[in-house]
């Protein structure tokens, strides 16, 4: 299992292919590539039988998102997915944690404290994380997306084995220290449904936790997600505009379903199937 950047997998995880390993890499050096299964195995399990030595862990906002739609897709369709995320950041690693938590004491204290990493380690500017918003994860791409944003975008389509749908991301980094948040719009391949359907649906799916109470101001929460290996769902509700118009409120433990656990589970999926034996 591979989880220390990109470059040290397209260096290293070949070579230990070579050398009869089996690779799961939780980074986004193979995950486009034509002959390395993408997977989440709450949605493409099958894939891993097309493995070719490595299995890519997909992008950690892209795994929840597609745990929550996959029940919708399989049973209704799906044609459009609008989603936009609010990030903690651990996705951005150790530093940028320990860069939220410094940032916000000195801030308190009215000391002054210079950002060194967010919003990308590498980049010419870098703001303030601690009571602010940042809307760039990862660096831009031509289009005026951000990479985070093209990984939503292409992964979700790989995952789901679905060129032609339409989506669309803006990524967002929040002073949240773990748990991801997002806002999706969906809309359905099918007209009629209602949000119960939806919610009932989701009540029995796997990987799934549905916390949909509006009277009981339950609802997912970041906070209360961490730790946990599921995917939680909540704020279901039909568009007032569009019957094939959905909006979901969708959460998640980044480090846990979004990286390690669902890294550990496509390793269980790989003995489960025979793939290993
Ligand atoms: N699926 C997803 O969405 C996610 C994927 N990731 C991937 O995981 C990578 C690591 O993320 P994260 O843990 O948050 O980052 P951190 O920066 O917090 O940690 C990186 C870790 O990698 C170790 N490391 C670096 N180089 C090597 C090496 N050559 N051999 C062995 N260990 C090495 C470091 O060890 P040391 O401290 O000793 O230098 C450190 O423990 C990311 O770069 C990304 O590719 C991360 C989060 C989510
Ligand atoms: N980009 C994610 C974490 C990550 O490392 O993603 P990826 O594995 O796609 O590079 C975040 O910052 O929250």
């Amino acid at each position: 299992m591979f989880s220390a950047g990109g470059s040290v997998s397209k260096e290293l995880a070949p070579e230990a292919v070579k050398r009869g390993a089996i690779v799961v890499d939780n980074t986004s050096a193979f995950r486009m590539d034509e002959n390395t299964p993408l997977v989440v195995p709450e949605v493409n399990e099958e894939d891993l039988h097309s493995h070719n030595g490595i299995i890519a862990n997909p992008n950690c906002s892209t795994i929840q998102m597609v745990v929550a739609l996959e029940p919708l897709r399989k049973k209704f369709g799906l044609e459009k997915i609008i989603v936009s995320t609010y990030q903690a950041v651990s996705g951005a690693g150790a530093a940028a944690v320990e860069e939220l938590e410094q940032q916000t004491q000195a801030i308190l204290n009215g000391e002054d404290y210079e950002p060194k990493i967010l919003p990308v380690k590498s980049a010419k500017k870098h703001y303030q994380i601690a009571f602010n918003a940042i809307p760039q994860i990862d660096t831009f791409v031509d289009n005026g997306f951000t990479f985070e944003e093209m990984k939503m975008i292409n992964e979700t389509k790989k995952i789901m084995h679905m060129p032609e749908l339409q989506v669309a991301a803006t990524c967002v980094r929040l002073p949240v220290g773990t748990g991801h948040s997002e806002s999706v719009y969906i809309e359905i391949g099918q007209g009629g449904v209602s949000a119960a359907e939806v919610k009932e649906l989701l009540t029995d799916a796997p990987g799934i936790v549905l916390q949909d109470d509006p009277d009981q101001q339950l609802y997912p929460m970041p906070a209360f997600c961490v730790g946990k290996n599921d995917v939680f769902v909540g704020r279901i509700r039909k568009d007032l505009d569009y019957d094939k118009g959905f909006h979901m409120w969708v959460v998640s433990d980044n480090l846990l379903k979004g990286a390690a656990w669902n890294s550990v589970q496509i390793a269980e999926s790989l003995v489960k199937t025979g793939i290993v034996k």
